[in-house]
């Protein structure tokens, strides 16, 4: 086994009103993964994300993110130098007047140095693919996709060993979703992230993500790569998720799965060409 970024610890969260939102989750994710967190509205994949970039703290138990334990107060600066979460909607997270101000406030807010934030807005831009001839753009007048890769850069500036994106396609026509992803992965292979993506595109689950983690009622239902998740049609089933529909038409057509699991269109043709 790998070296894990994330360990989570017989964790319960219950919200102020008393809803219990997670129950003795045990976890962990191994460092330089693409992890997706699935399962159904309301089963605890975006509470279960603020435990772990710790916006939230546990009812009980533990939380440990690249050796820092995120559910025990430590420092906000500790926190946003490990962790970084990128919000659904870019325009929840951009407010800066300028694209360059946006991607240097938060090393400016951690107290670095004007030349080592320079450094790090220009590597995060050019990583994100930010051309430095947007610096003095507002960012709210840039394209969707690149207010989204601001909102990325503005995250990458602080090097984060984990990064936690969530719903990143949603709203986006497949084209746009690809790319997102696309850009996703490149991060992942180049600079070694851990990104952990909260999604309900089975397809693009299948197609990126190294791990599967399914969520039902507050709990872990099951995980395991692709093709081991979406080889149960029965605890997905119980969990309420929908498998792609590779995978739906390939369990119709060999139901007693001899032909072994099919994920994508790809081993669809081959498993029954
Ligand atoms: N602020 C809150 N106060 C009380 N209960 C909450 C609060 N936020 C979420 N919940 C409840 O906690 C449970 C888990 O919600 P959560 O938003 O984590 O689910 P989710 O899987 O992310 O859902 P979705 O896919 O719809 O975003 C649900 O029962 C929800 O109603």
């Amino acid at each position: 086994m790998g070296e894990k970024i994330v360990e989570i610890m017989d964790l319960t969260f219950a919200y102020p009103d008393g809803t219990v939102a997670l129950e003795n989750i045990n976890l962990s994710l191994e460092r330089g993964s693409i992890t997706a967190l699935i399962g159904q509205n309301g089963c605890g994949k975006t509470t279960l994300s603020k435990l772990v970039n710790g916006i939230l703290r546990p009812t009980s138990g533990s939380i440990v993110v690249g050796g820092l334990d995120v559910s025990g107060g430590c420092p906000i600066k500790d926190l946003v130098l490990n962790i970084g979460y990128v919000f659904q909607n870019p325009d929840h997270q951009l407010f800066n007047s300028t694209v360059y101000d946006e991607i240097a406030y938060a090393p400016r807010n951690v107290g670095l140095g004007g030349e080592e934030v320079d450094s790090r807005v220009r590597e995060a831009a050019r990583i994100s693919g930010v051309s430095e001839s947007l610096f003095e753009e507002s960012p709210m007048l840039l394209s969707r996709g690149l207010r989204q890769r601001v909102a990325i850069a503005s995250i990458l500036s602080l090097r984060p060993k984990l990064i936690i994106v969530d719903e990143p396609t949603t709203g986006q026509d497949r084209s746009q979703s690809l790319e997102v992803m696309e850009f996703l992965k490149g991060l992942n292979e180049t600079a070694g992230n851990s990104i952990l993506i909260i999604t309900h595109e089975m397809d693009i689950v299948a197609q990126y993500a190294s791990r599967i983690i399914v969520m039902k009622r507050g709990a872990i239902l099951m995980s395991g790569t692709p093709a081991e998740v979406f080889s149960r049609p029965d605890l997905l089933m119980e969990g309420f998720v929908k498998p792609p529909l590779a995978t739906r038409v390939a369990q119709a057509l060999d139901p007693s799965g001899a032909k072994g699991a099919v994920i994508n269109y790809e081993g669809l043709l081959s498993a029954f060409a």
